[in-house]
């Protein structure tokens, strides 16, 4: 381990990321290690205050449905993404593909609901296991062995942003009837790249949502 890890993780506390780009260098350093702190991530993440002036230039917003804004690659280690939900936009129920998810509010609220993995057995309604409102700032986690959860931006009048940290970074994910329980796969896409907008061919089958 190198000196600079050693020193981040017994003063965990003490590191402020001051903007977005400085919390993005921060999160590089991180996941270079092997080994992620779970805990560490996110502190970091919620430590950092949301200032729109530094994420605006990724927060494009559809009429229709969320948006998925990708920010940054982390070398291959993680996708940072900026999510853009306008009033009554939601997630559907679904999973993240083994990987982590690290959940943080830029702007607005959002509500978080949690389900159970639905065990093939059973039939009718998903059983949900808890539902939470997400503030400004905070910094939620969820696995796969967490659970499953749907997002939502109950808001009739505000919008939300939400950054998201997913690692090992993926494309697919599966959904979920919260009636049957019954899932599908679906492929992920981003809305824009780095601030521009993605070429309209490859975001048509955006559906998780
Ligand atoms: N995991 C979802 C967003 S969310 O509802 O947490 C996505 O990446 O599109
Ligand atoms: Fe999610």
């Amino acid at each position: 381990m190198s000196g600079t890890d050693t020193e981040r993780m017994e003063h965990t506390q003490m590191v402020k990321p001051e903007t977005l780009d400085d919390l993005i260098k921060i999160l590089h350093q991180i996941f270079e290690s092997d080994n992620v702190n779970i805990e560490e991530v996110q502190n970091i993440m919620e430590a950092y205050e949301s200032k729109p002036q530094e994420w605006m230039k990724f927060a494009k917003f559809d009429q229709y449905r969320y948006t998925r804004n990708l920010v940054d690659e982390g070398n291959g280690k993680f996708n940072l993404m900026i999510l853009c939900w306008g009033e009554g936009h939601g997630s559907s129920i679904h999973d993240h593909a083994d990987s982590h998810c690290f959940l943080k509010l830029l702007q607005g609220q959002l509500k978080e609901t949690l389900f159970e993995w639905p065990d093939g057995k059973s039939h009718g309604d998903m059983l949900q296991k808890s539902q939470h409102i997400l503030q400004e700032n905070q910094c939620a986690y969820i696995n796969d062995s967490i659970g499953l959860h749907r997002v939502e931006n109950v808001s009739h009048t505000e919008c939300a942003a939400s950054l998201h940290l997913y690692s090992p970074p993926f494309q697919q994910c599966q959904t979920f009837d919260q009636r049957t329980g019954h899932k599908n796969t679906v492929k992920m896409t981003f809305w824009s790249k780095f601030g521009k907008r993605t070429p309209f061919e490859t975001t048509i089958s955006q559906e998780n949502n």
